[in-house]
């Protein structure tokens, strides 16, 4: 069985030969290398794990290497072979980055032990980095952000710009327009990005349990508070406090929590003790704020504080152009584990997507296509996988359509017998069984324009 891989350096062959055997036998993989240039080479090509290095090498000096090494290879771990007595070049080696040094000759018995060891910390470090990179891949980064238009695009290089400060970010943007996306690459690209990120709805709790879920709270408090309980700003401490909908949070607490942003200072709901805290505010809202703080239900002096960089998050009706690019990122990702027989969208397909008015964004895309998925029986996703509604182009410029108003099931329906006459309303006004003026009065009433379709 492969213990590891370990990469000897060393140019007098008699030493080398006599090391190879021996890790050989214990079970490593060995690479040898009579000089720097091949050891280089082999470091770049082969998954090298240890290393075990001679100080003296034709082609340069194996202590100076070593910085190199590291430099390159960071999880590497180094042993170095000095020549007896040498104790100069064994401290030199251990401050540019080996692991520790052995005397050629003497030191023989030590060298498995001390292979072992320096294993134990590749392994150790390469799955905290895995960890680490794990944890930073919870959260969506820039990549995962799809769109080339240029509203997208700018509102991407400003949340670049802001994400590695500690400055408030303000999204604004309608429903499923990708607000907590921009908030958690936001995290994802700061230098909080290994700690916590915790997001709040601050529309779903009621004025206490709101209080409460923010400051957290002593026992006592209130009826019901056994335990004292940390709050999401103290659970965020060092990362990142995502507050969705800060529009619905109640004036007081907006009063607290400025004095949070101001002084880093907060108390607990029935405490009198201020707490020191460290956390990044990203808050986000889908109403008009500037109506809200002319209404007195905003306070201004938050909203200076959580705007020092606002970012507009366009709709999907903004940048139609995206709509294909991120019909296609869905399907792919979609497919992935699930609806595999799936390849991707007829022209006819993305074109009805590009059409539709997608009120609630991004995700109400998202869902179109999962639900298109599910009900797909070909390879190819076509009109016919497409929620009725969807399915008929309609221009209604007027009221969303609601599946459960009388007149917008009749005024769908209309459009759609239009659409199946091809436009001719006297054909339509007979299938629909009403006299030709009726319909005329219908179509004027709803705003039902010709489909371009
Ligand atoms: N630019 C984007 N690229 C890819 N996926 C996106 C993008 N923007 C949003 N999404 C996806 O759309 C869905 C809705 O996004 P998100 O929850 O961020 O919206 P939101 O604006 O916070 O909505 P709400 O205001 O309702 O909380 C999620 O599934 C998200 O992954």
């Amino acid at each position: 069985m492969t213990i590891a891989n370990v990469l000897l350096v060393e140019d007098e062959n008699d030493v080398r030969l006599l090391l190879k055997r021996v890790l050989s036998l214990e079970g490593f993989v060995v690479y040898e290398a009579e000089n720097i240039k091949t050891a280089s080479k082999l470091l770049a090509n082969e998954n090298i794990d240890l290393v075990l290095c001679d100080v003296k090498l034709p082609d340069g000096n194996g202590v100076e290497f070593i910085s190199k090494i590291k430099a390159a290879f960071p999880y590497v771990e180094i042993i170095v072979l000095t020549a007896y007595g040498n104790i100069p070049d064994s401290v030199q080696a251990i401050k540019n980055g080996a692991f520790d040094y052995i005397t050629k000759a003497n030191d023989n018995q030590r060298i498995l032990p001390l292979l072992y060891r320096a294993l134990e910390k590749v392994k150790l470090e390469k799955r905290v980095a895995q960890l680490e990179k794990q944890a930073a891949d919870r959260y969506a980064n820039f990549d995962s952000i799809i769109g080339k238009s240029l509203s997208i695009t700018q509102a991407k290089t400003l949340a670049q710009m802001a994400a590695p400060t500690d400055a408030p970010v303000l999204l604004l943007g309608e429903t499923g327009a990708g607000k907590e996306v921009f908030a958690q690459a936001i995290h994802s690209a700061s230098k909080r990005n290994m700690k916590t990120f915790l997001g709040l709805n601050c529309s779903a709790f009621g004025k206490d349990i709101l209080e409460s879920e923010l400051f957290g709270h002593k026992a006592g408090a209130f009826t019901g508070a056994n335990k004292d309980k940390k709050g999401l700003i103290e659970e965020a401490n060092e990362g990142t406090l995502f507050l969705d909908e800060i529009g619905e949070m109640p004036l007081d607490l907006q009063a607290k929590l400025l004095r949070v942003l101001e002084t880093s200072e907060f108390i607990k709901v029935g405490d009198t003790k201020q707490l020191k805290v460290n956390i990044r505010v990203i808050a986000a809202t889908n109403r008009d704020i500037q109506q809200d703080i002319s209404n007195g239900k905003f306070r201004e002096d938050l909203f200076y504080r959580l705007n020092l960089v606002t970012i507009n998050l366009p709709s999907l009706r903004e940048r139609q152009d995206d709509i294909p690019l991120l019909a296609e990122y869905f399907v792919k990702k979609l497919t992935r584990d699930a609806y595999q027989q799936v390849k991707g969208m007829t022209n006819a397909f993305v074109d009805r997507l590009q059409k539709n008015e997608w009120r609630g964004n991004i995700r109400e895309l998202r869902n179109v296509i999962e639900r298109s998925l599910i009900v797909c029986r070909g390879t190819e996703l076509s009109i016919d996988n497409l929620p009725v509604e969807l399915q008929y182009h309609t221009t209604l410029k007027s009221n969303t359509l609601s599946a459960f108003d009388l007149s917008s099931v009749e005024r769908l329906h209309i459009h759609r017998v239009l659409q199946y006459t091809k436009g001719n309303k006297t054909q339509a006004a007979k299938l629909l069984n009403i006299s030709s003026a009726t319909l005329y009065r219908k179509i004027d009433e709803y705003k039902i324009e010709e489909s371009q379709s």
